[in-house]
């Protein structure tokens, strides 16, 4: 295909490392990062993402991610799915054999995702300032791979999503394996971990506390981890 008409995306960055969060966490992953996001969570630790970037061929991408050789892939950024060309890339990325995993905030419409791509979709709590972004009707297009995320700045934040997960009945969807799983994570050094811990035991929620490994593994300001 002549390269100025091909399908084509801006990139941040591609990388393969530690997959840090999901379920998945601590497996080798390449991470594609799409560049670009119009939420602005206040806590976002990837605001190079903005901007900038290199544009792409979906050829060079899956070129790129090919020449890594990992099995696993995710889709992130920046928001993914603000971009339509990140749908196609993913379909592209499962037919050639990935398991290839969705990173979205939630405010766009995932249903038009090839149904073989895991979505690992946030929710945002009150404490991002994005809560009003939540495109509820996502939940209904969520199945037994996916995962729904909470990152929590506080314990205002974790009733919020505790009242979600009851009333949206998403705490019985994970024990009937009609959804994958409830992550909550904390936003990185806003919450005490063992108060986090504490609150998700003592409400039995059957929900994963999870941590950004790769934090703890290279430290919270690199990039390309
Ligand atoms: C950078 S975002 C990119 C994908 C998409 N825009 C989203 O928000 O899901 C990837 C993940 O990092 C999480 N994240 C961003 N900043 C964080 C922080 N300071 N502490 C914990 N998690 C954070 C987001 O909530 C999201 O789950
Ligand atoms: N190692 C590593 N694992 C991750 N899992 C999700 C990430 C993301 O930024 O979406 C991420 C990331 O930035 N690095
Ligand atoms: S949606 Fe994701 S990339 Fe965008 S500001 Fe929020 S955490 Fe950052
Ligand atoms: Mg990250």
């Amino acid at each position: 295909m002549d390269t100025e008409r091909a399908p084509f995306l801006r990139i941040t960055e591609i990388f393969h490392s530690i997959q840090g969060e999901s379920t998945r966490a601590g497996l080798p992953c390449t991470f594609v990062r799409l560049t670009g996001c119009p939420l602005r969570c206040v806590w976002c630790d990837t605001e190079y993402a903005f901007t900038g970037g290199t544009r792409m061929t979906l050829d060079e991408i899956v070129e790129k991610v090919d020449a890594v050789g990992t099995p696993l892939v995710e889709i992130t950024g920046g928001e993914p799915l603000a971009h339509p060309n990140a749908f196609p890339l993913a379909a592209r990325l499962a037919d050639a054999g990935y398991t290839v995993l969705v990173e979205t905030s939630g405010a766009f419409d995932i249903s038009g995702l090839d149904p073989r791509v895991i979505r690992i979709m946030d929710l945002k709590c009150p404490g991002s300032g994005e809560s009003a972004r939540n495109l509820w009707s996502n939940l209904d297009h969520l199945g037994p791979a996916d995962e729904v995320k909470f990152v929590v700045a506080d314990r205002a934040d974790y009733e919020w999503a505790r009242g979600v997960i009851r009333e949206r009945g998403l705490d019985r969807a994970v024990v009937a394996g009609r959804l994958g799983a409830l992550l909550f994570s904390p936003v990185w050094e806003a919450v005490d971990l063992e108060d986090l811990a504490a609150w998700i035991l003592d409400d039995r929620l059957p929900a994963r506390f999870q941590l950004q490994l790769h934090k703890l593994i290279w430290g919270a300001d690199t990039i390309g981890v």
